[in-house]
């Protein structure tokens, strides 16, 4: 009888077993090690782990400025997943976070090392990394990959203090969302994928005006001045980030009218990412080819100024990349079936999906262009991600060296 003990490369928890060359006896284990009986003093062959599919969280993250669509993207991409993403139950009512059935949303605001009172008197913004946990949110974003429940800080975003902590348990899908998700490297290494909302500043402009005018009563000048002492750690902390991103979804004022500053006519570009592992990019036509095309007609009905689709390889920050644009408005999301039909890659579970998801939530900011469309397509693409590396798991027993 013989003490055999096992390191393990990956985290060994309840839902992994061993086999191992020779008849073992009660293995006892850690997260890195597992220590067994063997029945035999010579096994030189080596022991198999194998840990049960789809139990380790994918982490998906998504980074933006505030205002610039996030929450709107996540009610999407939930949906997608089936099931509405609700507050914790019984939990504070101010809590940032969202959980369905498969997704757990959580926001990174809630890693704020000061508070606003605390930012205040320091004379940083939020988006300073100064103001946040960096070793905080790793830890924690680490232990649910693991399968480990965390006590996640609350900010309160209506006290703008931090409020005492929630459980946070292992999820089948996390995800990170707010301005920082891809800053730190640590944190950066554990996204399974990544998405920046890249709103250009015109963009931001109108989209605050109409949220923070209309709907919260601000003035104008305040918006303004709000946007502006944003800017510089805006520029040097948040935008840099989008280098980083598998997918990157960029809203630009339209080229469809010549100096158009009204800036409700939006070209929106899908920025994806080749070589990124269980994501093959969406393509219109012929893969890897330059198209330039203008479905209005028969088939699609288009006002003034119409829609223009385009889509081609490029680079992005030296890397290479696939982008697919749209620039125009559609005038019956029925008739968006037409579009997708000529879209290959889509990862939909049958025809028409798409068309079917913006039908649903016609009534979300940006249904009626690339926006919605886009934000649709990286949502199936985040399912297909997910379900392909839960079968890679079923597949691949982690393999252990014997000590
Ligand atoms: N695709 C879009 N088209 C037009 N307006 C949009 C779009 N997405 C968002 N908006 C506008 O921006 C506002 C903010 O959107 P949303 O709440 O999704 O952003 P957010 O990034 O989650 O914001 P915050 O971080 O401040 O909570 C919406 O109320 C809407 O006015
Ligand atoms: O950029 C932000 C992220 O949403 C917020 O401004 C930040 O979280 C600070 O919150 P508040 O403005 O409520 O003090």
């Amino acid at each position: 009888m013989a003490i055999c003990t096992v390191y393990t490369t990956q985290p060994f928890n309840s839902t992994c077993s061993i086999s191992t060359p020779t008849k073992t006896h009660l293995p006892s284990f850690n997260q890195k090690q597992v220590v067994f009986f063997s029945s035999s003093r010579k096994s030189s062959k080596r022991a198999v782990i194998t840990c049960s599919a789809g139990e380790q969280t994918v982490v998906i993250g998504l980074a933006a400025d505030s205002g610039c669509g996030k929450s709107t993207f996540m009610r999407r991409l939930t949906s997608v997943f089936g099931g509405a993403a609700e507050p914790p139950k019984g939990g504070n009512p101010d809590s940032n976070t969202l959980i369905s059935d498969t997704t757990t949303v959580i926001c990174l605001d809630d890693y704020h090392s000061l508070d606003r009172t605390g930012r205040k008197e320091k004379g940083v913004t939020a988006l300073d990394p100064r103001a946040n946990d960096f070793d905080l949110m790793y830890e924690q974003v680490k232990a649910i990959k693991d399968g480990i429940a965390v006590e996640k800080p609350i900010y309160n975003h209506v006290t703008g203090l931090l409020d005492p902590p929630e459980t946070i348990k292992p999820p089948k899908i996390l995800v990170i969302e707010g301005l920082h998700p891809m800053f730190d490297e640590r944190v950066r290494e554990l996204l399974d994928f990544s998405i920046y909302l890249d709103i250009s500043n015109e963009v931001k402009f109108a989209w605050k005006i109409q949220r923070d005018m209309a709907e919260r009563g601000h003035s104008l000048e305040s918006i303004k001045a709000s946007i502006e002492a944003r800017k510089p750690d805006f520029d040097a902390f948040i935008d840099p980030q989008k280098q980083y991103a598998d997918a990157v979804i960029e809203v630009l004022p339209t080229q469809l009218i010549p100096d158009d500053n009204e800036g409700k006519v939006l070209r929106v570009r899908l920025i994806m990412k080749e070589g990124v592992e269980f994501f093959s990019p969406v393509y219109l036509f012929d893969e890897g080819s330059t198209i330039s095309w203008i479905p209005c007609g028969r088939k699609l009905t288009c006002s003034y100024p119409g829609i223009k689709f385009s889509y081609g390889p490029d680079t992005y920050f030296g890397q290479e990349v696939s982008v697919l644009e749209m620039d125009g408005q559609f005038d019956r999301l029925d008739e968006l079936i037409y579009v997708e039909s000529h879209l290959s890659n889509l990862s939909t579970k049958f025809y028409g999906e798409v068309t079917q998801q913006m039908l649903k939530h016609a009534d979300f900011p940006g249904s009626n262009n690339g926006t919605g469309l886009f934000q649709t397509i990286v949502g199936l693409k985040i399912r297909d991600l997910f379900e392909q590396i839960a079968a890679s798991r079923a597949k691949t027993p982690v393999e252990a060296t014997k000590a």
